[in-house]
């Protein structure tokens, strides 16, 4: 105790009282007079973690993970105490460094750190924040800055947010589950990291998009935010850069393929659901290759979807229903349009899919329906236009492979370019998924001008910002005022210099999956039907009022999303009490459900809905 009343002038009893917690071992620093005696913690998990004096964040050896239950909830890879300082350095030189996403802001990432340390302090704050400012703040705990923040996380990452399961914890999933503090969870996102935007593989750094996701299903769709958890599945990454950076905080070895990846999610799976029968699985953000596998694998089972791939389709439907609206005609034209679209991906299949089912059901919705629905679409992807001549096609894309007698017939071949393809086409709609930024080049929009559309609509829906196939601002400029404008990311609308303006709309899956997600929990159904999802678009779609749709305006402001997502939802819980799916939720059993009118279900709706409030705390021993 020298040591110490020597640098520090301590009162004589406050030094006894130090000594006596020092021999009962509680106080960290004392270890150093004590020899290396571990110091006995009589915390756990998430407490340790946001405890500033007990805290070693990623320096957590391994075995103190599993003895302090804090298994999962750190990123995997292990690190020693100075490259926790050099991430952290790294991080602290960057500052002078701008945010270079998103043209408009070049504070972005600055105000990402502010609105994060808030998120650490108050949660009830920072969704009061949030909510207020949702047009303000959603693009930047949301997309594009999210891209950004995942792209540097490495030196963003503070205080932990969600769980980590990894390659490495096959086996242990089922107790480590039980980690997380809270008893119940609602929502859960979750991420392999494999293609976060369009930025590619971010490996264990994609979790910063499970955790945007959650802040929207809380300030959009009220979910308690005590029960929504983040969750990232690293299973390795194939970004070399990564592999090779001493600061990465994933696990470094390549992604595992095939049944050892599978092994992976389905443990995570039944991990959860086990723990939580209830919980409902957002899978986001996960490369094509599995997207649809793991789809398929799960939907008819768990209470799960796939937002890139049903979010997104549904988003589009209600953007190209709107775009036939805008051209002065019924929805049920919809058939008729002619569509080119640009990526064959997760996002690209699902919207087609979609797209052709809805077409068919307008037709009739019979087989033949359904067969004459596919000649609407033309796809290109990284190699031109997709045709039945292309070698090892992608099955998922098969069924849109044109003909090539057919094709030829329309001066088109295998491998056609995007702009001869919009040349000979003269589409109604052009819409991006390929995560090319810049694809809808000048020569492609002054192609779009031949178009047969009275009012050609153009959806460049890839994310972030820079990844978009065109700004509004060229589409603008060079179709002229005539046209309909969708971006995935968010533009501002484009003043035309002649007292009008240029409408840009946000065609991104935020207007859908808050509401599948809560229209679901509250419906109580198992699955998450075809029919539910439909619904979903569909009241979207229907959602903006002839007036706005007129003047080129199909997606609402960000600033009514709550109510949209209050409006999603309660359609989503008609369909799955119509298909007899619905169970019930809390006091609200199948049958009060079933007798609830269109009204009431809305009304339902709002109730249970989370809002930032401060509750009254008194305090009571256990
Ligand atoms: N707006 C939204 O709500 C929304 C939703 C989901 C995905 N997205 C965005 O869509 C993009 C694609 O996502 P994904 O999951 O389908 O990715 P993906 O990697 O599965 O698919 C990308 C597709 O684009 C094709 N492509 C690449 N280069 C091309 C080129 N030069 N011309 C034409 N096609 C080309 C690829 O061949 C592939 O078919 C991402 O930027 C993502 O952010 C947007
Ligand atoms: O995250 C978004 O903004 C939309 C979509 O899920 C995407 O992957 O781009
Ligand atoms: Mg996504």
């Amino acid at each position: 105790m020298a040591i110490l009343s020597k640098h520090v002038r301590l009162s004589s009893s406050l030094i006894q009282r130090l000594k006596r917690h020092v021999t009962a071992g509680v106080h960290r620093s004392f270890t150093t007079i004590e020899g290396h005696r571990p110091t006995i913690v009589h915390k756990r998990s998430l407490d340790i973690l946001h405890d500033p004096w007990f805290n070693k964040g990623t320096a957590f050896s391994m075995t103190e993970r599993d003895r302090l239950d804090l298994r999962g909830l750190l990123p995997p890879n292990v690190m020693p105490p100075n490259l926790q300082i050099e991430r952290f350095m790294a991080d602290l030189k960057r500052l002078e460094v701008q945010a270079r996403d998103g043209p408009s802001d070049p504070n972005a990432l600055a105000k990402w750190r502010i609105l994060n340390r808030l998120h650490d302090r108050n949660e009830t704050m920072y969704y009061k924040v949030l909510i207020a400012n949702i047009e303000e703040y959603a693009p930047i705990v949301y997309t594009p800055t999210v891209g950004l923040v995942c792209q540097n996380y490495s030196g963003l990452f503070r205080r932990p947010r969600g769980m980590y399961f990894s390659a490495e914890d096959r086996g242990e999933m089922m107790s480590m589950v039980y980690n997380w503090p809270a008893e119940q969870v609602d929502m859960i996102v979750v991420t392999d990291g494999s293609r976060v935007l369009g930025l590619g593989d971010l490996g264990v750094h994609g979790i910063g998009i499970a955790i945007g996701k959650l802040d929207l299903y809380v300030a959009a769709a009220g979910i308690n935010p005590q029960r929504v958890l983040p969750v990232m599945i690293d299973v390795g990454t194939n970004n070399e850069k990564l592999l090779k950076d001493p600061l990465y905080l994933g696990l470094q070895q390549h992604r595992l393929d095939g049944d050892d990846y599978l092994a992976v999610v389905d443990e995570f799976m039944e991990a959860v659901f086990t723990r939580w029968p209830h919980v409902i699985v957002q899978f986001e953000d996960f490369q094509s290759k599995w997207a649809f596998k793991l789809l398929q694998r799960y939907r008819h089972t768990y209470r799960m979807f796939n937002d890139d791939v049903q979010g997104t389709a549904g988003v589009a439907i209600a953007g190209l229903l709107g775009a036939v609206r805008a051209q002065g005609r019924p929805m049920i034209d919809f058939p008729k349009q002619k569509i080119v679209v640009a990526g064959a991906g997760s996002a690209g299949i699902g919207v087609l899919n979609a797209a052709r089912k809805t077409m068919a059901r307008m037709l009739g919705n019979n087989e033949i329906a359904f067969e004459s629905a596919k000649s609407q679409f033309w796809v290109v992807d990284a190699k031109g236009l997709i045709t039945e001549g292309r070698e090892n096609i992608d099955p998922d894309a098969l069924p849109f492979a044109r003909n090539l007698k057919e094709m030829d017939r329309q001066g088109l071949r295998e491998g056609s370019s995007l702009v001869e393809v919009v040349k000979q086409v003269k589409p109604d709609v052009l819409l991006g998924l390929s995560a090319v930024g810049g694809l809808f080049s000048k020569e492609v929009l002054e192609a779009l001008k031949d178009s047969t559309s009275t009012r050609p609509a153009i959806f460049a829906m890839s994310n972030p910002t820079k990844n978009a196939e065109c700004t509004p601002e060229e589409a603008f400029s060079i179709l002229g005022e005539n046209i309909i404008f969708a971006s995935g990311s968010p533009f501002s609308d484009v003043d035309l210099g002649n007292g009008h303006i240029g409408h840009c709309n946000q065609g991104n899956n935020m207007y859908l999956f808050p509401g599948i997600g809560l229209g679901t929990l509250l419906s109580g159904s198992r699955v998450i039907s075809d029919g539910m999802l439909q619904a979903a678009a569909e009241r979207l779609a229907a959602y903006m009022s002839d007036e706005e749709v007129i003047q080129g305006i199909i997606f609402p402001s960000i600033s009514r999303i709550r109510d949209i997502t209050q409006e999603v939802a309660a359609a989503v819980i008609k369909e799955a009490v119509e298909e007899d799916l619905a169970e019930g939720h809390n006091d609200m059993d199948a049958r009060d459900l079933r007798k609830l009118t269109k009204d009431e279900i809305v009304e339902y709706v709002k109730q249970n809905m989370w809002n930032p409030e401060y509750p009254t705390l008194v305090y009571k021993q256990d």
